[in-house]
């Protein structure tokens, strides 16, 4: 495969030209047949096409199917509806394909009820199954949903297939990834960037690598590969052990043989020192972190983990500790395997976009990336209730989180109706969301959850923790500020507004938000009391919502006092503009708030004592409107 340049190195074009004939040569392949062979002998052809290969699998008839059907009816025969039957919701049914262990009698019967329950007439419904079926490792289930589309005439879209491919390519099938792609044309459907980046992933993960590069080819050729498709060519590269053709894509980086948006960034240096690091090639680690500083890429703990690693493994102790004392100095964690770990981990999860080391976030999130390793150590994947009883176990044992855990969490279940369309301002780490997403769940798997959070960091662990909880496809994480989203508009009508950002705007992001608000919405807004929402609480009462005042404890707080409020808004015709003005009083307590807040991000302050001054405003309040 190689192709010799006239330096002697490598040329990237060449090996890409190399490769192309090599995946026609590929496309063209004998493939296994995608049923056991027995089965597929009694299709009366031992080996059909690729293309064939996929209108059979998606034929409503097909042997495989045919099966399925009857499993699926023995299990609809049960007692159902009418007679007792246990009510599933759509995300619990769907969520069972993430079960990696999930018996075919409960899939059967997963599919049947999504069938039965009229959630599979959507194209949407039977790609979030797909995914699920994706990460639960169930790629004959993933075939199988496929071809049942065609034969219930529900539309496949590129999103259908590149999961699918996904899914095979997770369930070690890079063939019949191919297979799909094949098949893509019958069905009407222009593969897109993420379908050749899923096929070069399935490739990937299959030690395929060479594949892996013919389809990034392809991408390039059709003008639809970018920075993120060539980090997977690299990563297939040096995953498999190939470092030269790592290193070489590296010199590649930034010129016209890559696509444009490719630079010889801290991605593509990071995975060419791991590519090193793994084929024990220590000098040239140690030359790739001199080319980053010559280039001004500040080398990351990764970066530099990678090759104090190398250099142990080469026995070259005084580089490593050289290297170590850097990291040391740049107050990074010098524990190498801990770093790298979290690394692989990272890598474990690509299906979160543009991974960011963990290790990136840790000086912006310590806690919170401590506790998105707790969770994927202790949490079950694709569980959200063992996701969030280990985000309160957490808060127990090792750190206090600012989230709406034990009555905050039983009222905000209580008060949220089946089919809303939630939005919260404030996700942290994701816990209200998921919490939210479940409770959806139990009402019938309707609704949908729009969360906004304005730091980057939280937003990037809300995404990886949903992801692993199996509600990704359900909580949509919006970074930026509340209000930016909201002039947007994109977020929505509202039916249910979550107020849990920051006390001292509520009023003015409700107000914002009030044209979108359904005529039955509800506004349901945490820490009126604690840390404190002056304004908001003048607000609510002067435009004239509904308020309903819950008293309860701050999580794992006994000590300290707070308030739920829940309101509802006047009529659309009897909402009034922003008041002029707001008293002075209230105006300089709700500084006052932001002061002792922010300050408490610095330093331990009483919030005790402060509550005290804050209270006898807030019950006076209370008590002067009978509320
Ligand atoms: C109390 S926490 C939210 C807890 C979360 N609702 C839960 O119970 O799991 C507040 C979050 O709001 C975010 N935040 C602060 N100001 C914001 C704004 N203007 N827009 C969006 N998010 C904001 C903070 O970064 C923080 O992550």
């Amino acid at each position: 495969m190689k192709a010799e340049s006239s330096s002697g190195q490598v040329g990237l074009h060449q090996m890409l030209g190399g490769l192309a004939p090599l995946f026609e040569a590929v496309s063209a392949a004998t493939l296994p047949p995608l049923l056991p062979p027995d089965e597929a002998a009694s299709w009366g052809c031992e080996q059909p096409s690729l293309a064939e290969h996929v209108r059979r699998v998606q034929g409503s008839d097909s042997p495989q199917l045919k099966a399925k059907a009857k499993t699926s009816r023995k299990v609809a025969a049960k007692p159902t509806a009418a007679s007792g039957r246990v009510l599933y919701s759509k995300g619990a049914l769907c969520t069972r394909f993430r079960q990696k262990d999930a018996s075919a009698e409960r899939l059967a019967e997963a599919a049947e009820l999504l069938r039965s329950g009229g959630h599979f007439e959507e194209t949407l419904s039977y790609t979030t199954a797909l995914r699920n079926c994706e990460h639960g490792h169930h790629w004959e289930w993933a075939l199988s949903l496929l071809g049942e589309m065609t034969g219930r005439s529900v539309e496949q879209d590129v999103v259908t297939y590149n999961v699918a491919i996904a899914a095979c390519g997770r369930g070690q099938q890079w063939e019949r990834s191919l297979c799909l792609l094949d098949g893509m044309p019958a069905a009407e459907v222009e593969p897109d960037f993420e379908t050749y980046q899923a096929l070069s992933l399935a490739c990937s993960r299959n030690g395929e690598w060479e594949k892996a590069l013919a389809f990034l080819a392809q991408a390039q050729q059709l003008g639809v590969a970018n920075s993120e498709s060539w980090h997977i060519g690299m990563m297939a590269c040096a995953g498999a052990g190939a470092w030269e053709a790592t290193l070489e894509m590296l010199e590649c980086a930034g010129t016209s043989e890559s696509p444009k948006d490719v630079s010889r960034d801290l991605m593509c240096y990071g995975v060419a020192l791991y590519a090193c690091m793994e084929a024990g090639r220590w000098p040239q680690c140690l030359d790739l972190l001199e080319r980053m500083r010559l280039e001004e890429v500040q080398p990351d703990s990764i970066a530099l983990a990678c090759a104090a690693q190398a250099c142990r493994d080469g026995r070259n102790q005084a580089a490593a500790n050289e290297i170590l004392e850097e990291m040391r100095h740049r107050k990074m964690d010098s524990n190498v395997a801990e770093v790298l770990n979290e690394a692989t981990l990272s890598v474990d999860f690509p299906e979160v976009r543009s991974p960011v080391p963990l290790g990136a976030l840790r000086p912006m999130a310590q806690k919170e990336v401590q506790l998105f390793k707790w969770i994927r150590q202790r949490a079950t994947p694709g569980d959200v209730q063992s996701v969030i009883k280990v985000i309160e176990e957490f808060a127990e044992e090792r750190s206090w989180l600012k989230i709406q855990g034990e009555q905050k969490k039983e009222l905000l279940e209580a008060t949220l109706r089946a089919e809303d369309r939630i939005v919260e301002f404030g996700c942290y780490v994701g816990y209200s969301s998921m919490v939210m997403a479940q409770r959806l769940r139990e009402l019938g798997g309707r609704g949908s959850v729009t969360t906004c959070e304005v730091d980057a960091a939280n937003a990037y662990i809300a995404r990886g923790v949903l992801q692993f909880a199996g509600v990704e496809g359900e909580v949509q994480v919006r970074v930026g500020c509340a209000c930016d989203w909201v002039a947007t508009g994109q977020l929505g009508t509202i039916d249910f507004l979550l107020l849990d950002h920051r006390g001292t705007i509520y009023h003015e992001d409700l107000h914002a938000a009030e044209p979108s608000l359904s005529e039955t919405a509800i506004v349901f807004a945490d820490n009126v009391l604690y840390p404190g929402a002056p304004l908001f609480v003048n607000y609510i009462d002067v435009q004239g919502y509904a308020i309903e005042i819950h008293e309860l404890k701050e999580f794992k707080r006994p000590d300290l006092d707070d308030w739920v409020v829940i309101c509802r808004p006047p009529p659309p015709e009897k909402r009034k503009e922003m008041p002029e003005s707001t008293p002075p009083e209230l105006r300089r307590l709700s500084a006052e708030v932001d002061a002792i807040s922010w300050r408490s991000q610095e330093q331990k302050v009483d919030w005790v004592s402060f509550q005290n001054r804050l209270k006898p405003v807030f019950y006076a309040w209370k008590d002067e409107r009978g509320l």
